[in-house]
């Protein structure tokens, strides 16, 4: 049997949620082992957002799942989030240390890209994100790394590295196998057949 690293399921928000999404969150964490969900919501200010966060965020608190926002660090602040996601163009990870202080977890996006990776790394995130490994319909993308990029960071650095993009419990392996710490899923675990409970579940065989 070969030996799979271990990994973890970090859940990705729909970019929208209606009313039953705290119900929908409890189901997927009913599911199988999350170790942080991320809100990623768009096209509404940040007002509204910190609004719907408050059921979310005490829900991920009850289970002592990670609870990280993205894009802004301001609204990770004023949440008080595990954590802040930040992509290139959305503020500097030094900054964000400066303003959250030493506990809160900062990811940063870094495509496909070795050189933004070590770079992150130096500004002080506590993970780097590679991606989109494969289509996604939850977002636009025009980065399309190999898995090889996870085996390469793994080898250098003890930093976690989450990948990110159209991952599957059917496409998931080769990324498990090349050293990512974590998926980011969205899409697989929402839009399940049989629901988000099942979506997480498919997960667990995977994940090593
Ligand atoms: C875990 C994780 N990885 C990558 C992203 C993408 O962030 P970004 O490039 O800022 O794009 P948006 O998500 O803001 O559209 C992410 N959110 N999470
Ligand atoms: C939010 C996001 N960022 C990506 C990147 O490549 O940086 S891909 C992506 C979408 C993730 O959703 P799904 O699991 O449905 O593909
Ligand atoms: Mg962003």
């Amino acid at each position: 049997m070969t030996h799979m690293p271990s990994c973890q399921l970090y859940l990705i928000s729909p970019p929208a949620i209606g009313p039953d999404f705290p119900a929908q969150l409890k189901a997927a964490l009913d599911g199988g082992p999350v170790a942080a969900v991320q809100l990623r919501l768009k096209g509404i200010d940040e007002h509204e957002i910190a609004r719907l966060a408050v059921p979310l965020q005490a829900l991920c608190a009850e289970r002592e799942v990670a609870f990280i926002v993205n894009d802004s660090i301001a609204l990770a602040k004023r949440l008080g989030a595990d954590g802040v996601h930040l992509g290139q163009g959305d503020g500097d990870p030094a900054e964000a240390r400066r303003i959250l202080g030493p506990g809160p977890q900062i990811g940063v996006t870094c495509h496909d890209s070795r050189h933004l990776a070590m770079e992150a790394g130096e500004a002080g995130a506590d993970y780097v994100a590679f991606g989109a490994f494969y289509p996604t319909e939850t977002k636009e993308t025009s980065h399309r790394p190999e898995p090889d990029i996870l085996r390469w960071w793994s080898s250098l650095f003890e930093l976690p590295c989450v990948a990110i993009g159209g991952i599957t419990a059917q496409n998931a392996r080769p990324l498990v196998e090349a050293g990512a710490d974590f998926l980011a899923v969205s899409g697989a675990v929402w839009n399940h057949p049989d629901g988000p409970g099942a979506g997480v579940a498919a997960f667990t065989p995977v994940l090593g």
